[in-house]
């Protein structure tokens, strides 16, 4: 049975009106939530691509070439030849060459910033890669510009499904603003996916952020990189239980972030992706990510092919102690759809993509 957090939330968070409704179709979102989402798709769209040079000389080049390497851990784990993959908050197709290693058969992506999605379509068709010009991608795609944590997905995407993997990398925080819009992001990945199905991401690790608010003097702490601010409502520095969405902190990363986000308690995410029945595999801190991972001869070489670390040559430049300490604000997850896989899965979606995204390829949804 469905329980609604907001029962019980007289006072502190959330402030939104949004109301789940227990009949589990209808959802609603008032204002503010929709100001939020249009200010982080602002955000988002506002970001333009970098040449190679801009990239090297960023203050975070190897938090982002760290950051990298935990997503291609992740989907060199799960990701199997011949997948149709569903990528929320896919950006501006930054994995599609991670994709493209693990021999994908299909790849959707979908994303709220229109800019973001244009980008992607124009790198996805190597026109304009601002890295390199490189040999086409090996699979069909197809991209979709439109708010994933609102609107229902399964309809958009009914010729398209069922995925065998869906990821959401750094972005599934932009679906806790409210209780509404929670469930629909999980509701969406749990319909898409296929009994058996993987759903993998990354976002910030709640319990690093308040501890470190609890740490700080006051309602900001962060280091040369980063700044988190929390408003006058969380003075107290205390978070109900019963209230776990609408706990709205303002994110600014040097070089790649300056909006709002929420905070997402894992035990809640982890029992709410239950009641549409994904299982977590696992969830890791970045840190603990990267100790574990690192034991791996395959994934040694990687980190030092990407360079998070340094090259291990003469380049003497490696992550910062801040940039470390930014690592850690983040978590990795893995969930299971349950069920049983079905033996002879068809595969006709491949043929709903194309090797060449024109403009007017590129889906709108709006609700
Ligand atoms: C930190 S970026 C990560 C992009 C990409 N997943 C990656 O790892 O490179 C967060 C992304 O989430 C997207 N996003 C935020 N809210 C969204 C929403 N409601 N629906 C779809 N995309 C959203 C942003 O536009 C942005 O592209």
């Amino acid at each position: 049975m469905k329980r609604s957090y907001q029962q019980s939330s007289s006072s502190g968070p959330p402030k939104s009106k949004s109301r789940h409704n227990p009949d589990g179709d209808a959802f609603l979102e008032d204002e503010s939530t929709k100001i939020f989402a249009k200010k982080v798709a602002d955000h988002y769209s506002a970001r333009t691509n970098q040449t190679l040079e801009e990239r090297e000389a960023s203050p975070i080049i190897h938090l982002k070439k760290l950051n990298n390497w935990i997503k291609s851990v992740l989907i060199q784990l799960y990701a199997k030849r011949g997948d149709a993959v569903l990528d929320l908050a896919c950006g501006k197709g930054g994995d599609l060459i991670k994709w493209d290693k693990a021999k994908i058969g299909y790849y959707v992506g979908i994303d709220i910033a229109d800019g973001s999605i244009e980008d992607c379509r124009t790198r996805y068709n190597g026109d304009a890669d601002h890295h390199q010009r490189r040999k086409k991608f090996t699979f069909p795609a197809r991209l979709l510009s439109g708010d994933c944590f609102e609107v229902r997905l399964d309809k958009a995407l009914a010729d398209d499904a069922p995925f065998d993997l869906c990821s959401c990398q750094f972005a599934m925080h932009y679906s806790w603003s409210t209780e509404a819009r929670a469930r629909r992001a999980l509701a969406n990945v749990s319909s898409l996916l296929r009994p058996g199905g993987i759903f993998i991401g990354t976002m910030p690790d709640a319990n690093v952020i308040v501890k470190k608010l609890r740490a700080a003097d006051g309602l900001v702490f962060g280091n040369s990189v980063f700044w988190i601010q929390f408003d006058d409502d969380f003075s107290e520095k205390k978070f109900k239980s019963s209230s776990p969405f609408g706990i709205k902190y303002k994110f600014h990363l040097e070089d790649a972030v300056d909006c709002p986000e929420w905070i997402v308690p894992f035990s809640v995410f982890k029992s709410l992706a239950e009641e549409y029945d994904l299982e977590l595999v696992f969830v890791k801190n970045s840190h603990a990510f990267v100790h574990e991972y690192m034991k791996k001869p395959e994934f040694i070489e990687l980190m030092r092919r990407l360079g998070a670390l340094g090259d291990g040559n003469q380049d003497q430049s490696t992550l910062s102690p801040d940039e470390w300490e930014v690592a850690y604000l983040y978590l990795a997850y893995v969930l299971r759809k349950r069920g049983q896989p079905e033996q002879n899965r068809t595969s006709t979606r491949r043929d709903k993509g194309k090797m060449h995204l024109e403009k007017e390829d590129i889906t709108y949804i709006r609700s």
